[in-house]
């Protein structure tokens, strides 16, 4: 049964443990690992590294597509294996790491760490350990529940580590579309001109004899952590359904929207789940991570077809959507993920992409990643590869954090992800402020009137006007403009 995964046989004496196949890893290598949001990611290998730097320490960069699951971030920290870190996590243990200076963390779009590596902008990794549900005839690698990085990686790497993964079913294998640019100055567009589009190969092309090690596994991706809709969410979702049906009445949106992007997170998901009950047909997603509720608007033959480049799935979804993937097959396709966020392709397709902020400010600068300023939450992930270039760039959040002792809606954010020239919409519980084609200062009022908690409106108000007085196109109190965050910082509140 293990060796049927591996059709290519000359390949069938590199089987070994995780334990002989971690050894590979030297200290001070750079290694490329596959995962994206918790989907797709090497398990065992990672695993067996940490066990083997608690014995003997040893320190490596590690690469991957985005998040990684099974706690596999946390056992690397806390072996004390992670000397720089990107382009992406969302561990609680990493982050403390990251926040205290122990690890070196490159937060990047998500897009353009393989662009870099290949233009030799950052250093190429020196082994790759790819997850996979299979090896075919002539030794490519064919993926499991994510692309991400894992291509790239395994292309530009010198050796490959294959963990073969036989908890997926085989009939994985077909759902992948592997592209790979073409190197400039002869770049050629992206031949990719609808959602489902297939332009590559299902499996990842790489020279076989560079697999030093085959390891199988049975270890399952860990369940997303997402919780169903809330009051607030299902109210953020409510406007943008408002919103959507009265851009399609006015001609500016087609009937069935147009391809739509959903980053990560509870919101999102509510967000998406909410067009479960809307009037729109025929919907299309040109996404990077396909949470429960891309099944779902599946299920209600709603969506026609999504492109992604994971499927996080809850426990309860993951194993009906795993066991019956032939009724899901032909409706979606997963792709590396700088095809999945290309630029060049989010502008073409015009997609709406839906982002979740930490915060957003007066004027429409928006805060994904920092809070306060200066401690790392998650990282930027995708929402920059398509907000700047999507044909609507909306980011929602909850008026306020931590049962109201911050506003999210704010003076002046205090890290900015993404500028005002990049963001058209922003949507809280409370309401929707459209701010396309205003100026700031008619922005600064839609967004107080629409967005702001009631608890936090009066002072936003006062610091507008007073702010106003003072003059300017975009009207500041510069002493003041961060001064809410310097109070919550200090006093753990906000509030007055
Ligand atoms: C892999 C990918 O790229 S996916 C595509 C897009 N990627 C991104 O947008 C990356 C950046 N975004 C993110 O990391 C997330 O969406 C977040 C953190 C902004 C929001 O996450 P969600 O799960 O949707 O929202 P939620 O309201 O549960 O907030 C998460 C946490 O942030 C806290 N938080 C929210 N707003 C603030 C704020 N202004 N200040 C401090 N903390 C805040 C919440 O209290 C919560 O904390 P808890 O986990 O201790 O309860």
């Amino acid at each position: 049964m293990q060796l049927e995964r591996i059709r290519l046989s000359t390949l069938h004496d590199k089987i070994m443990s995780a334990e002989q196949a971690a050894e590979l890893i030297s200290d001070g290598m750079t290694v490329g690992m596959s995962g994206f949001t918790r989907a797709g990611e090497a398990k065992a290998v990672p695993a067996a590294l940490a066990a083997r730097a608690l014995r003997s320490p040893l320190k490596i960069s590690l690469m991957t597509g985005a998040s990684l699951g099974n706690d596999l971030d946390k056992k690397l920290t806390e072996a004390g294996v992670l000397a720089r870190r990107m382009p992406f996590q969302v561990d609680n243990t990493l982050r403390k790491a990251i926040n205290n200076g122990q690890v070196m963390f490159i937060d990047q779009h998500l897009s353009e760490t393989v662009e870099q590596l290949r233009n030799h902008q950052l250093r190429l990794p020196d082994l790759a350990v790819i997850e996979a549900v299979a090896i075919t005839e002539q030794g490519h690698i064919v993926p499991t529940t994510s692309v991400g990085n894992s291509a790239s990686f395994a292309i530009f790497a010198k050796q490959i580590i294959v963990e073969i993964n036989t908890s997926h079913n085989a009939n994985l294998e077909g759902l992948h579309d592997i592209y790979i640019p073409s190197y400039r100055p002869s770049r050629t567009p992206l031949p990719l001109v609808k959602v489902n589009d297939r332009i590559g190969s299902i499996a990842i092309p790489i020279d076989p004899a560079k697999i030093v090690g085959i390891v199988f596994t049975q270890q399952t991706d860990s369940p997303s952590t997402v919780t169903p809709p809330d009051a607030e969410t299902a109210a953020i979702a409510s406007h943008l359904v408002a919103f959507f049906e009265q851009e399609v009445a006015a001609g500016r949106l087609a009937p069935n929207l147009g391809p739509l992007q959903a980053g990560i997170g509870n919101i999102a998901n509510a967000v998406m789940c909410g067009l479960l009950n809307s009037s729109f047909e025929n919907l299309q997603m040109y996404s990077e991570v396909l949470q429960d509720s891309t099944f779902d608007l599946l299920d209600a033959g709603k969506l026609q077809f999504a492109s992604g480049s994971s499927i996080t799935l809850s426990e309860r979804r993951n194993k009906d959507v795993f066991s019956n993937l032939e009724r899901y097959k032909d409706k979606l396709v997963l792709r590396p993920q700088e095809i999945s966020n290309h630029p060049e392709l989010v502008r073409r397709l015009g997609i709406i992409a839906i982002n979740t902020a930490l915060e957003f400010d007066i004027y429409g600068n928006v805060n994904s990643t920092h809070v306060c300023g200066t401690k790392m939450m998650n990282g930027i992930g995708g929402s920059g590869d398509f907000a700047r270039n999507a044909h609507l760039a909306i980011f929602v959040t909850k008026a306020t954090a931590k049962n109201g002792a911050i506003s999210s809606v704010v003076p002046f954010v205090s890290h900015v992800d993404h500028t005002e020239h990049d963001v058209d919409i922003l949507v809280t519980e409370h309401g929707l402020a459209d701010l396309r084609g205003l100026a700031p200062r008619e922005r600064a009022r839609v967004v107080i009137e629409h967005c702001a908690d009631p608890m936090y409106k009066a002072a936003l108000q006062d610091y507008f006007d007073r702010a106003c007085a003072k003059g300017g196109h975009t009207p500041h109190l510069l002493a003041e403009a961060l001064s809410w965050h310097q109070k919550l910082d200090e006093q753990g509140t906000m509030l007055a």
